[in-house]
């Protein structure tokens, strides 16, 4: 068996397991034991499969740098997993930084992105000594030389826009012009930027970045961006005489959200994006850079699962309402993308036969929608617990306190044991933070 057929392919982690009875099972744990111990809402992450996922990626790119993007999802457990499994990590805030470095993972694997960083956020990335710092703005270039202490280089990547087009939505195509993401070749500004930071004795320029987009499920804008990047390495060298030895072509990799949908096909991307880097740079007279991919939801995204509780069953003009105890708070991607879910009924076995049911969350939303058109057993009544998949990842991260609700517990399941990572918030969480009348 190889690694590519031991990670799952459709939504659901690859050790869930749905017997006769109408129960299920993941990582060898009864998601029935999870919400009588911990709770509903609850996200549940199979350890084996973030592994096994880290792992594919390590193998598919033997020579490329695996820099996970802990924007999908982080905590403390998920750092030190991706540590063990020699991944480097992305982060983007004071926050990220913080959790990766509260369990000693390397700062010298931690790359810094932003496009907005704040000053502290500078300082803390160069006090920590963070391994690189991408530049997506000339501003923070003299702020961030003038925070280096002296006898110290910090490396730094430019972001740059490839533009290239890709990506689910409009919200997430990151690689082209008219958004605010990198610096734009057309008007000057990467190269303007590449001067600035080559003028800078405490800032040492090692490569570029770009990040077309996410969920991606296409090869080909992949190869369109690498020989883009390629491209504009080699104006750099032409230029100043400096042969970039990195290339970060960022994340995006798509997942299955839905049975039937297809992913990213990671053997490909990996071939034909070596390939492409090679190809272009030997065109060029380039040395061929170290590549480094940032996947988020291709670790996190099909590792968890979401499980609430159905609290009512409403019958509408021309649909059924499956409401649950979660909601646009724990999982706003519908909301915010359009995005698709896949939900079943676990726990009891049902003689029904199935139906197309809308489910929602509990939120003062209309558009607190969590999957429409399930098929779910016609007998579905409150009480019953429905699990979501392919939340790992843009969901505890994105995660919020609407209407006050308290965010859900992450509870992880590996080799038939089940650990609480972050607890639930509490009513005392929510109102720690009230300091006045
Ligand atoms: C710079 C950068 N790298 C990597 C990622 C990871 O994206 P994904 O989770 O879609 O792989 C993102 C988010 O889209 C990003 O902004
Ligand atoms: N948050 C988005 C994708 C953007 C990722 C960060 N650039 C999602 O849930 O799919």
């Amino acid at each position: 068996m190889t690694l590519m057929t031991e990670i799952a392919q459709g939504p659901w982690p690859a050790t869930m397991w749905f017997p006769s009875d109408g129960s299920a099972v993941l990582g060898g744990v009864s998601l029935m034991d999870i919400v009588n111990r911990f709770g509903t809402p609850a996200y549940v992450l199979d350890e084996a499969e973030i592994r096994m996922r880290c792992r594919a990626y390590r193998a598919a790119l033997p020579g490329a740098e695996i820099s996970y993007a802990g924007k999908a999802f982080l905590c403390r457990a998920m750092a030190g997993w991706l540590n063990t499994e020699g991944l480097s990590l992305d982060v983007c805030s004071a926050g990220e930084l913080a959790v990766a470095r509260s369990i000693g993972f390397p700062a010298e694997k931690i790359t810094f992105h932003g496009n907005a960083k704040s000053p502290r956020e500078l300082h803390l990335a160069v006090e920590q000594r963070v391994g690189r710092i991408v530049v997506d703005n000339l501003d923070e270039i003299h702020r961030l030389a003038a925070l280096v202490p002296s006898g110290y280089r910090q490396k730094v990547l430019i972001r740059v826009i490839p533009d290239v087009e890709a990506g689910e939505s409009a919200a997430v195509r990151t690689g082209v012009e008219r958004q605010k993401f990198g610096l734009s070749v057309a008007t000057g500004s990467a190269g303007d930027a590449v001067v600035r930071v080559l003028g800078q004795p405490r800032l040492q320029l090692v490569g570029l970045h770009c990040h077309i987009g996410s969920q991606i499920t296409s090869v080909e804008p992949y190869e369109r961006a690498a020989r883009a990047m390629v491209e504009h390495m080699a104006g750099v060298w032409k230029t100043h005489g400096i042969a970039l030895p990195q290339l970060n072509i960022g994340g995006g990799h798509g997942i299955a959200y839905r049975h039937g949908d297809a992913g990213l096909d990671l053997e490909m991307f990996a071939r034909r994006v070596t390939e492409a880097v090679e190809e272009r740079a030997h065109g060029l007279g380039l040395p061929v850079p170290r590549l480094t991919v940032e996947p988020g939801r291709a670790i996190i995204g099909t590792a968890g699962i979401t499980l609430y509780r159905v609290i009512s069953v409403k019958r509408g003009l021309d649909r059924t309402y499956v409401a649950v105890d979660g909601g646009m708070s724990d999982n706003p991607r519908p909301a915010l993308y359009g995005s698709r879910y896949e939900v079943r009924m676990i726990g009891r076995m049902s003689h029904e036969g199935s139906k197309e049911m809308t489910v929602v969350g509990h939120h003062c939303e209309a558009g607190d929608v969590i999957a429409e058109s399930a098929p779910l057993p016609a007998d579905v009544h409150p009480g019953d617990v429905l699990a979501v998949a392919a939340t790992g990842a843009y969901n505890h991260s994105m995660a919020s306190t609407y209407n006050l609700s308290c965010r859900p517990p992450i509870v992880a399941v590996s080799d038939g044991r089940a650990r609480l990572l972050v607890r639930r918030e509490t009513l005392e969480d929510l109102m720690r933070r009230e300091v006045g009348l």
